[in-house]
Parts: structure tokens; C-alpha cells; sequence
């Protein structure tokens, strides 16, 4: 199979300068302090009427000449003392809920409906995102003084960061705020396929849940025989699914993407003392030589060298530029025959026909997947699978709602995150994770 020099994968999560490269890999989100804000306002206490005026107008001057914010999305939420400095700083302005569909938001950015405002900040990742795509067509409208666009988030597959970092945009995800609640996800994911979570839950609920719709609406006789069903699939799931199962210990997990998802996984379940799996891995960069000791890990040159050696392969690199999947039937037939795969990433790095396929012949033993190539949509065949309707392996397939970086805390971080890149940058620093600086003029 081709190697990643012609293969589209880029990077992954880029680890920023702030963040420790080598040491403990069981980090907390390396967040950097607030520096106090050289823009901030202070009145004196007391003061008389006349000063007090020179004082009012001073401010109302000083609050023109602030830098404006374009918030997009809900407001700021869970971290009141940093919002409290950045309101203090810039000018917020909201568009509304209508003012940005897509339309409606092009156009006021023509009318130069906000101003010349310096940064773009979405805080949150449940809204802001609708305008769609910032492509071309929409970064083209964006006023010359925009300098940053920090957004909730790891993945930007939703933003084109280079044509931002072409304008001169800096673009920051927050993907270090998410990279626990991901790396927990994906644990209980690689758990699920040695262990068929899918097949042992299905097993004690869905038959449970035909013979109780059955009985509501049949014959007493026919809920018994629904209800000794329900049973014989508990007892045959709880008889069979044993010689199916397997402790991870000692088993390859094949990482495909070592940023810090990645390098979070490996400390999770390569660690002795918890599931003492083997780790290896794949990037189109070389962690350093003090990294990989740290988590133990071997680094494979080619992906196919990863996927002829994993007995579980994990998907945590972000989406291709150019949304191709790299998990192709290809590259399914260079796994292990019987491996696992799971897929924390994003749906368009994986033909989920060809993987299907590969499921129904037995070339992937069980997988999980969080992300789909059609979200919402799920893929059909793969469906079947997780309900153990197809094929005669039952529940072979994990399938969950792009669940794995949902949590509190993750907002926490990409709220905090977002501001503090926006208040970096517009205050004269480095921004803290920026992701496209290679695109910006002069940038390496
Ligand atoms: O998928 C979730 C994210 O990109 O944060």
C-alpha cells in the first residue's frame, strides 16, 4: 500500500510549544496561565464628579479602540473569570441565530455588518458551526484585520486552514481540551471489540425488548415462547461469547496518529498496571526518541508495516485535506487476519463498505466506531451488524453518535482554550494551539 509521502494524511493534533514533549505522557491539559490583560480597565475608586467625567469619557475611548470579537454561537459558559477579562479586552459581538445561516451571514459580512473585527471565537461546539464551511468563498468576505479564528473543537475539517492561514488567519483548535474524554472513549472502544460488548448487551435487552412488545399486543403463548427466546439468547451470549473474548494484555494496539489522543491512548492501555498492551504506531512524524520510550512505543515507518503487525487498529489522526479515506479495502487486507479496528477519528478516513465487507469475511474480527462518513446517518450494513441482524456472529460492531470527546470537561477546556488563543494573539503573544501556521506567509 502507498505510504503517507503520497498518501494524504497529514499530522497529527499538533503538540504546542507549551506542551512538555517528553516526561509523564499522564498530563492534565497544558493550559497555560492568564497573563493579566495590558488592555484591562481600571477606574479609581473615588473620584470627583469632573474627573469622574474625564475618567467616563477616557474608558468610552479606550472601549472604542478595543480590538471587536466575532463570538459565533452560544455564549461562554463555564469559566465566568476568563470571559470577565476577555469582554473586558475586546468589543463581542454576536450575531444571532439567523444572522448566521449561511446566506444571512455572507451578506452581512459584505455590508461589513460587524465592523472591522480582529478574531473569530467559537467557544462552543454544539452551535456557531452554522454558516457551514468556511471555504473560499466565505473567508474571501472576511474583513483584512481578522488575525485569528479560535474555535471549540479538535477536528477542522469544517474550516479550509489554508486558505485562513493564506489570508494571514491563524487558526486554533482546541483539541488538547479534548483529548482525555477522546483517549477514555476510545479505551472502552478497543475493550468493547476483545470483549463484544455489542453481542453481550444486545443479548440481555433486544430480545427482552421483542417479547415485551410481543406481549403487550399477543396470546399468552406466545410471549412465553418470546420470553424463553429473550432467554436462550442470554444463556447462549453469556455460553458462547467466552471462547470469543479476549484480555488486551500482550495484544499489538496499532495507533495510526500519535499526537495527543494518540499518545493518551497508549499511556491508557499500554500501561503495565492497567491493560498492558502493546504499543505501535504510524504517523507521517517521528514522536522523539524520549516519547516513545515513555509509552513504550515502537514506531512502524509504513502503515502497512502497523497494520501487518496490530491485532487492534485505532484510527486518531484528523481527516485527510482532501477527504480520502486512508482505512480502504486496501489497507483492510494489510491488517491482520481477525484484527480489530476502532475508529475515534473522523468517518471520512474509512470506506465503510470495504469495511463491512471485510467484517462479513471475517478480515476484521469486531469493530467500533464513533464518527460515520454520512453523520447522522450510520452506514445500513454496518447496523446490522451492531444488532447482530446480519451475518452469524452476533454484535460484531460498537457503533455510538461521535460521542468521544463529549463530556463537561471538554467544553470547559475548549471555551478556556478559545479565549486564551484569542487573547494571545490579539495581545502580541503566540497563539497556544495553532494548527495552519505553515500556510501563513513566512510561516514554516
Ligand atoms: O469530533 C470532535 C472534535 O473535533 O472535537
Amino acid at each position: 500500500m502507498a505510504e503517507p509521502t503520497n498518501t494524504p494524511m497529514p499530522a497529527s493534533t499538533p503538540v504546542p510549544a507549551s506542551t512538555p514533549r517528553s516526561g509523564s505522557p499522564a498530563r492534565p491539559i497544558p493550559i497555560p496561565s492568564l497573563t493579566p490583560s495590558a488592555t484591562s480597565l481600571t477606574l479609581p475608586l473615588r473620584q470627583s464628579s469632573k474627573t469622574a467625567a474625564a475618567a467616563a469619557a477616557a474608558a468610552a475611548a479606550a472601549i472604542s479602540r478595543r480590538p471587536i470579537v466575532l463570538h459565533i454561537g452560544d455564549p461562554v459558559k463555564y469559566n465566568p473569570h476568563t470571559y470577565a477579562e476577555f469582554s473586558s479586552a475586546f468589543e463581542v459581538v454576536r450575531p444571532s441565530a439567523a444572522e448566521r445561516e449561511r446566506g444571512a451571514f455572507m451578506r452581512a459580512l459584505r455590508e461589513q455588518r460587524w465592523g472591522d473585527f480582529s478574531a473569530i471565537f467559537r467557544p462552543f461546539w454544539g452551535s456557531g458551526g452554522e454558516m457551514g464551511r468556511w471555504d473560499a468563498e466565505l473567508v474571501g468576505l472576511l474583513p483584512e484585520s481578522v488575525r485569528v479564528f479560535a474555535s471549540a473543537g479538535a477536528g477542522f475539517d469544517w474550516a479550509d486552514t489554508k486558505v485562513l492561514g493564506e489570508r494571514g488567519i491563524i487558526y486554533c483548535n482546541s483539541g488538547l481540551a479534548a483529548a482525555e474524554a477522546v483517549a477514555d472513549f476510545a479505551v472502552a472502544m478497543v475493550i468493547s471489540t476483545f470483549r463484544h460488548l455489542p453481542w453481550c448487551m444486545n443479548a440481555a435487552t433486544l430480545p427482552f425488548l421483542l417479547s415485551s412488545s410481543s406481549s403487550s399486543s399477543s396470546a399468552p403463548a406466545e410471549s412465553e415462547i418470546a420470553a424463553a427466546a429473550a432467554r436462550r439468547a442470554f444463556q447462549s451470549c453469556h455460553a458462547l461469547a467466552t471462547a470469543a473474548s479476549h484480555n488486551p494484555r500482550g495484544h499489538v494496539l496499532g495507533l495510526i496518529g500519535f499526537g495527543n489522543v494518540g499518545q493518551q491512548i497508549a499511556a491508557k492501555l499500554g500501561h503495565p498496571a492497567t491493560f498492558g498492551m502493546r504499543i505501535a504506531y504510524h504517523d507521517v512524524v517521528r514522536k522523539s526518541a524520549s516519547v516513545e520510550a515513555a509509552l513504550g512505543a515502537t514506531f512502524h515507518p509504513t502503515l502497512d508495516g502497523l497494520l501487518g503487525v496490530a491485532d487492534c487498529v485505532v484510527l486518531c489522526t484528523p481527516a485527510s485535506p482532501d477527504g480520502r479515506p486512508i482505512v480502504t479495502a486496501e489497507a483492510l487486507g494489510a491488517m491482520r487476519r481477525g484484527a480489530r479496528f476502532v475508529n475515534i477519528a473522523r468517518g471520512s478516513l474509512v470506506d465503510e463498505e470495504a469495511l463491512a465487507d471485510a467484517l462479513e469475511a471475517g478480515q476484521v474480527g469486531a469493530a467500533a466506531l464513533d464518527v460515520h462518513a454520512e453523520e447522522p446517518a450510520v452506514n445500513r450494513r454496518l447496523v446490522g451488524m451492531a444488532l447482530g441482524l446480519e451475518g452469524d456472529r452476533p454484535g460484531t460492531v460498537m457503533l455510538t453518535c461521535h460521542n468521544a470527546g463529549g463530556t463537561v470537561e471538554t467544553h470547559v477546556g475548549f471555551e478556556e482554550l478559545s479565549m486564551r488563543n484569542v487573547l494571545a494573539v490579539l495581545q502580541g503573544r503566540e497563539a497556544v494551539t495553532p494548527v495552519n501556521l505553515q500556510f501563513l506567509v513566512g510561516g514554516s
